[in-house]
């Protein structure tokens, strides 16, 4: 989910950076001698040494290997707490589960805010007025509380069965058609995606779209997600009139964001008005509950704009990280047949023939598990939503000014020697009654916390949790599941997409079960 730990070298003209980086290296002497005296004072933690200006940002943009990879590389030299300097930012990677549990749980308030956007991502968030990236303080309670209690509350949750059980009966058919046309072959996480983001979209306008619409939003989001992508000039702003070309198109796609999803909202705000005119309308849908928000130190209800914003973050929030999910979880499945057998063994003694719904999810201790397992191994997002502190801190003994990005890094923590038997293997068994435990919360103690935690915790766990869960059984329920014949076996490498994804996208080959 941290994108700021990915570059997006969008296309600057490259003969005046160029000319930029000679002035920079003619000013380097002189940085070097004077720069950064308040950095002097501070006692941050180890980090490998880097350049004036400039920091540890090359470094890692050419190590040859991704910065989810590179960290575990850098602890093991630095330890758990370490800082790199990526240009004019500061960040503060937290490896461990102590550390992860001061900075979240003993001292949550203290690192609850987040920092400062850049530029296109300000265009984006409407000046940091989302639930996500809104700083700690009265208006993020505000949003935080009405996306809570207007959406993902349990009795929300339960209002919007019939919307997520017609969308699964489509996630099925879609599979079974694409199958049939295929010899049995599916994409995992194009089926899965879409499946979600049906679903997220119809919870937030409340109305029911073609699959052609579906398609065409889901693409403009996509360019929204690979837009505020970090550019070079976030780390070295002095870069930045370079970047003017690119400025522009993202006002493009800012543009074509706002038209398509005002469209939206008008045809939800037609329907309130005379319910009559589309009978199939969801009574309720996240925009009603912001269309008069009382957001505290406010005057007015949010914008047109702002609600655009507000909307975008609903469906995107929950979008890749649930459909990330999913083909992890089929990979695992195909890879281990004992796994699938005592899924569809639980699926079929629980509900036999009729197709699972999220009621009976929570009869499925198996299933339960292996989602559980599934998070443990394969969290969707390897770094939490990047945190900052309200006011000049300490971590692990370290100083953390306010203005660092304090990065927690997920995946060793959830795989901790300290805390797990045999942590890299993929296990289900071991959340079995007896075995082991994890509050995926962290409230009880920081094992793995695939959602973070603390005040900033993901307010859609419980919804993620019960999608993962509900499509699993669904795909399992519908079809047996098996590897690529090409493939002699799954190879489980990542990648950051927006999210940690399979390096080699999941082809599946499935087959009817009736
Ligand atoms: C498997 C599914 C999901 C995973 C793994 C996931 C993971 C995360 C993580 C790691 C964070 C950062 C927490 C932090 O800053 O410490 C987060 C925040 C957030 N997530 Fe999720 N998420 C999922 C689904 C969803 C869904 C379904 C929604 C809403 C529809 C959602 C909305 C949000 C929002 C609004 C935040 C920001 C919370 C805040 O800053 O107060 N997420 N999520």
């Amino acid at each position: 989910m941290d994108s700021s730990m990915v570059f997006a070298m969008a296309a600057p003209d490259f003969g005046l950076l160029f000319t930029a980086s000679a002035l920079v290296l003619s000013f380097l002497v002189l940085v070097m001698l004077g720069c950064n005296r308040r950095g002097k004072a501070l006692r941050l933690p180890p980090g490998p040494p880097g350049w004036p200006l400039v920091g540890n940002l090359f470094q890692v943009a050419f190590a040859g290997k991704p910065m989810i990879h590179l960290v575990r590389d850098l602890r093991l030299r630095y330890g758990p707490i370490f800082t790199l300097r990526m240009g004019a930012r500061t960040l503060i990677v937290v490896t461990s589960p102590e550390l992860a549990h001061e900075a979240l749980i003993e001292k949550g308030q203290l690192f609850a805010s987040r920092p400062a956007e850049t530029t296109i991502r300000s265009v984006f968030s409407c000046n940091k007025f989302t639930v996500n990236s809104a700083v700690y303080g009265p208006e993020w309670r505000s949003l935080r509380r009405n996306m809570v209690s207007g959406m993902l509350s349990a009795s929300r949750l339960r209002e919007f069965r019939p919307a997520r059980t017609s969308a699964m009966d489509r996630f099925i058919e879609r599979l079974r058609a694409e199958a049939e046309a295929n010899g049995g072959a599916v994409w995992v996480l194009r089926n899965a995606r879409f499946a979600v983001f049906a679903i997220l979209l119809s919870m937030t306008f409340g109305v029911q779209l073609d699959e052609d619409s579906i398609v065409r939003i889901d693409e403009m989001m996509k360019r929204v997600l690979l837009t505020i992508s970090p550019r070079m000039d976030d780390y070295l702003p002095f870069l930045r009139p370079f970047y003017a070309k690119h400025q522009k198109k993202v006002l493009e796609i800012r543009k074509e964001q706002v038209e398509t999803v005002v469209a939206l909202i008008n045809r939800r705000r037609t329907i309130l008005k005379d319910p009559s005119l589309e009978p199939n309308a969801a009574p309720f849908s996240y925009l009603d509950s912001l269309l008069d928000l009382k957001v505290e130190g406010r005057d007015s209800a949010p914008t047109e704009t702002q609600l655009v914003t507000l909307c975008s973050e609903f469906i995107n929030g929950g979008t890749d990280t649930t459909s990330t999910a999913i083909e992890w979880a089929m990979a695992r499945i195909i890879d281990d047949p004992n796994i699938q057998a005592k899924l569809y063994k639980e699926i079929v003694a629980e509900v036999g023939d009729r197709p699972v719904d999220d009621r009976d999810i929570e009869k499925m201790p198996y299933l339960q598990a292996f989602v559980k397992e599934l998070l443990r191994k394969h969290p969707p997002t390897y770094f939490s939503l990047t945190h900052a502190a309200v006011e000049p801190a300490k971590l692990g003994g370290y100083d953390i000014p306010p203005d660092a990005n304090l990065e927690l890094f997920l995946p060793t923590i959830a795989e901790d020697p300290r805390l797990w038997s045999s942590p890299l293997e993929f296990n289900p068994d071991r959340f079995m009654t007896g075995g082991e435990t994890a509050d995926i919360t962290g409230s009880a103690g920081i094992r793995m916390i695939p959602f973070g935690a603390g005040r900033r915790i993901c307010p859609g766990l419980s919804m993620g949790t019960t999608h993962i869960s509900l499509m699993v059984a669904r795909m399992v329920q519908a079809f047996e599941w098996q590897l690529d014949p090409s493939v002699p076996k799954l190879d489980f490498m990542d990648k950051v997409e927006f999210t940690v994804v399979m390096n080699r996208r999941l082809l599946a080959f499935v087959e009817p079960r009736k």
